[in-house]
């Protein structure tokens, strides 16, 4: 790292060292704070120098560009053009004043060299006209720019989020690049482009002004860059000083928004006041409030030591430039006229000086945050890209494949990241079309993922699954998963009206009426749905005028109907379907997924041994690994685990003599 004298080189380790002494104070509260990743780039925004910062402009500029044109080209053309020609517009009035002065002060004015100026006076209002009205050009095609950036960039956010493999979802690294993406980072793409155009438009201004003063006094032309250079200095490490701050705080806020979240929604409200957490949530997050707040001072601190330091510089370099104004004056190198134009001239240079450093500031400082959006693209698609259907694709055609006849896991294991054993392992299972194929076992022995696996969720660690002998991990899902429908464990309560809720099962395709009633009356669900108010166009959200919230059995008959209007006689995954269901709406399930039996295959998952009696086959998981295998009866017989399972099911269920 570089080293830095004086009171500035204490400013930012200081920081560092308060945001170190307050991570292992939160940390002590809440352990999963923990997170360095955030100083991966606050040690290179912290130490770059102007010059490096300068030097990364060109490649900041022309990917700005790049992402502007390919928004709009029209526009992008038309806020950088008009800019230029607006630099043009004020080189020529800047001569003009030189004109018309020289003019106007070679003696003492008479209406004969009032006249004269004319032509000059005439073209300086022109030209001032012009560059006024081309200012305001420039920033309408600039404001309309920004919107075509916007909406761009959003898309293909929304694009890659929602196609990135479900396993990036269970990652720190990910969600903390996403979430830096999504904090500034996006935003930041679209400043860029307009930091980019008010960049041109400084450096356009400075050097008409420039070109002017070349013309005018060439000695003026560094005494101006000198003049403007403390200032710019001071907006430089202000920003950076912000920067590194908010990068260290990227994890704190997190926990703290989602501290925020636990308190303000209606999902957490009830079993928050059931525990009386509500204290100890307040207790965790003025932690983080007051640990904020710190942060907050600590940073305004430090930005306006160095602002201030910045202005004195600034305000000592100016006094310097007239000084050598005047003194060329006295010394009658200058002519008073040509002082007047240098006056005027130096005026508009300080200005458009200033412009162009916080410019270069602005556009580095999103530049930075910009990066974490571009970065986040770059993970995001990488992981698309490792999917095995792109990275390593089987040699089939295209369009989607038929149902399949045999599924099989051969040999699958799986991991979810981050974790040091294998959810899964080593399972072999057949599931024949028409078949119905039962998973049991205890809590976390591994049945939602295999479900999961078997869904396309995840793709296995180790190991094949195969339809029909094609190994399907390793084919685009758009032309598979087609065939399958899940009703999930974990129900999704979707904040749309009953209708949008179900027909989301197969939300691409156009309403199918028949089957929506079908799939709700086979879930148990149509009653319930013709009986609200407004039938199948209640919403279903009390946080939206008009909306009503369900009971958890209600919201799971929801669920089944969901799936069982996706299934179109493929494979249906039902992961404890009735866990929520009355003994009724049980019955009904179960029998409309026996009815599925010798025509489409279901896999079910449930800890109620009653309902899996009917499976074909009864897979029972332990730790990962399939330890028992056969039909109910065959499994009892046995005595092994299931048959215990099943006894124990039996006694507490048998009604007391
Ligand atoms: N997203 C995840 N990330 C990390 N580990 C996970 C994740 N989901 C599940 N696990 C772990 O994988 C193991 C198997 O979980 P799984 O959900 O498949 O169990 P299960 O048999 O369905 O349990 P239950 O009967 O409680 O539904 C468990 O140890 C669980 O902690």
């Amino acid at each position: 790292m570089r080293s830095r004298a004086g009171w500035l080189a204490r400013l930012v380790p200081r920081q560092r060292r308060n945001g170190e002494r307050e991570a292992a104070a939160t940390a002590a509260a809440l352990p999963e704070l923990e997170d360095i990743a955030w100083y991966r780039h606050a040690e290179d925004a912290e130490t770059a120098s102007f010059w490096r910062m300068a030097r990364q402009l060109p490649g900041l500029v022309a990917r700005a560009l790049r992402t502007a044109w390919t928004a709009s080209r029209g526009w992008t053309v038309a806020a950088i053009g008009l800019n230029v020609i607006a630099g043009v517009a004020t080189t020529t009035a800047l001569l003009a004043v030189s004109d018309a002065t020289a003019t106007l002060f070679a003696a003492p004015p008479t209406w004969e060299r009032v006249l004269a100026a004319g032509p000059a006076l005439g073209l300086l209002v022109g030209a001032t006209a012009a560059r006024a009205g081309l200012g305001i050009g420039a920033g309408f095609a600039q404001s309309r720019l920004n919107p075509l950036v916007l909406n761009r960039t959003e898309r293909e956010f929304y694009r890659l989020i929602t196609e990135v493999p479900r396993s990036a979802f269970d990652d720190d690294t990910f969600a903390d690049r996403l979430k830096a993406a999504k904090d500034r980072g996006s935003r930041a793409v679209v400043d860029l482009v307009g930091d980019v155009v008010d960049l041109v438009t400084a450096a356009v201004t400075v050097t008409a002004v420039a070109a002017a003063l070349a013309v005018i006094e060439p000695v003026l032309i560094p005494l101006l860059f000198a003049a403007a250079l403390p200032t710019g200095w001071a907006a430089v490490r202000s920003a950076r000083l912000m920067y590194v701050s908010n990068r260290s705080r990227v994890s704190r806020r997190r926990r703290l928004w989602m501290v925020e979240w636990l308190m303000d929604n209606r999902w957490t409200a009830d079993d928050q006041r059931y525990h009386e957490a509500g204290p100890w949530l307040r207790g965790q997050h003025q932690v983080m409030v007051d640990q904020e707040t710190r942060a907050d001072f600590d940073v305004i601190r430090s930005q306006t030591l160095t602002r201030a330091l910045g202005q004195i510089v600034a305000g000592i370099a100016v006094a310097c430039v007239y000084g050598v104004l005047l003194w060329m004056l006295a010394a009658g190198t200058v002519p008073l006229a040509v002082a007047a134009a240098a006056v005027v001239a130096i005026g508009q240079g300080r200005a458009g000086m200033e412009s162009l450093l916080v410019a270069v500031n602005t556009v580095y400082e999103d530049g930075l945050y910009a990066a974490d959006r571009h970065e986040f693209d770059a993970i995001a698609a990488e992981r698309i890209a490792a999917q095995p259907h792109l990275a390593d694709p089987a040699p089939t055609g295209a369009g989607p494949l038929p149902v399949p006849e045999v599924i099989e896991l051969v040999d699958v294991s799986f991991r979810y990241p981050g974790k040091d054993t294998d959810a899964v392992i080593g399972v072999n299972l057949v599931i024949e079309r028409g078949r119905t194929l039962a998973l049991v076992g205890e809590n976390g022995s591994g049945k939602t993922t295999v479900a999961k696996l078997l869904s396309g969720l995840y793709t296995p660690t180790s190991g094949r699954i195969l339809w029909d002998g094609v190994d399907i991990t390793r084919i685009d899902p758009a032309r598979w998963r087609c065939h399958v429908a899940v009703i999930a464990q974990q129900v999704q309560r979707w904040p749309f009206t009953a209708e949008l809720s179900v027909r989301l099962g197969r939300s691409t395709a156009p309403a199918d009426r028949e089957r929506l009633v079908a799939a709700a009356r086979d879930a148990g669900a149509l009653d319930m749905i013709e009986g609200f108010e407004h039938g199948w166009n209640q919403l279903l959200d009390t946080e939206f005028r008009g909306g009503t919230d369900l009971s958890g059995g209600q919201w799971q008959r929801l669920s089944s109907a969901r799936g069982l209007y996706r299934d179109h006689g493929g494979l249906l995954v039902a992961d404890e379907p009735s866990a929520a269901l009355d003994a009724r709406a049980e019955a009904l399930l179960f029998d409309t997924l026996r009815a599925r039996a010798g025509a489409a295959s279901t896999v079910l998952i449930s800890h109620r041994l009653q309902g899996v009696v009917h499976a074909d086959t009864i897979a029972v998981l332990d730790e990962g690994k399939l330890i028992e295998l056969g039909p109910h009866r065959e499994l009892v017989a046995a005595g092994g685990v299931y048959a215990d399972l099943w006894r124990l099911q039996s006694r507490s269920y048998a009604a007391p003599e």
